[in-house]
């Protein structure tokens, strides 16, 4: 594949406009598509084979971390791919800068998904102007992922299209709830006029529903389908390991 070719390639949006985005999603699941550092699974390819194998079992869109993920599984899917750039491990890591935001939209992102909390972010830039900076290059939608009430509140005043509830249970606002947070998410679903995307330690079907009956407007799951490792260990908690 040539330079321009990959270029045109990783900045197509294809069919996928903001309304077609949001429609794909309303209603419907988001699958997480990750694997960490370290990880055997760390590789774009492999990202990519999981993508496809989620959007075959029904996933309306995927959700996919780093920039070669993100280039790697927009081309072959054809569901819209909520992208970020997870850098660091604590603090704002969550695309933490307009150079990180921008980045996942030039890598093929229909949604860039960004740290939507009230915390500074590196660069010294408000989430506004982060939202601002990134609307003057590019048309991707922008999730906020988001710890609190509060910080969906201000993550709306701030111009994004979608709030998730991300970070809930990790910023020390919010408990670490065993499921999804359903109790924040219907205090966001009753506070904020923007869709509230449930994400975070859903991990069954029911808790996925009870999510939608709280009035969500769309549900992603990570964990409980793509990360082989974390599953195991559940199972191993039960039955003892003879490692
Ligand atoms: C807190 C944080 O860093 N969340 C990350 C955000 O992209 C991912 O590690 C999660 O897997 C994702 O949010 C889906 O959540 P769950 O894997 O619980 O279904």
């Amino acid at each position: 594949m040539t330079e321009d070719r990959m270029t045109e390639d990783r900045t197509s949006k294809g069919r996928w406009g903001r309304g077609q985005v949001l429609d794909a999603m309303r209603g419907s699941l988001t699958v997480s598509c990750q694997a960490y550092p370290g990880e055997p699974m760390r590789d774009p390819r492999t990202t990519a084979q999981v993508a496809l194998s989620v959007v075959a079992g029904g996933a309306a869109a995927v959700r996919v971390q780093g920039l070669d993920d993100i280039a790697a599984v927009a081309a072959v899917v054809d569901v819209p791919v909520v992208g970020l750039w997870k850098d660091g491990a604590d603090g704002v890591f969550i695309t933490p800068t307009l150079r990180h935001a921008l980045a996942v939209a030039d890598a093929g992102a229909h949604v860039v998904a960004l740290d939507g909390t009230r915390r500074p972010r590196p660069d010294g830039l408000t989430l506004a102007e982060t939202v601002a900076g990134l609307r003057e290059a590019s048309d991707t939608l922008v999730m906020a992922d988001c710890g609190s009430l509060d910080d969906a509140l201000a993550a709306q005043d701030a111009g994004v299209d979608l709030l998730g509830t991300t970070l809930a249970g990790y910023t020390g606002e919010r408990p670490k709830t065993d499921g999804p947070d359903l109790e924040l998410v219907e205090a966001m679903v009753a506070a904020c006029s923007l869709p509230v995307v449930v994400e975070g330690r859903v991990h069954t079907p029911a808790q996925a529903a009870a999510a939608l009956a709280c009035g969500a407007f769309s549900v992603c799951v990570g964990t409980a389908i793509t990360h082989p490792t974390t599953l195991t260990s559940w199972f191993v908690s039960v039955t003892g390991s003879d490692r």
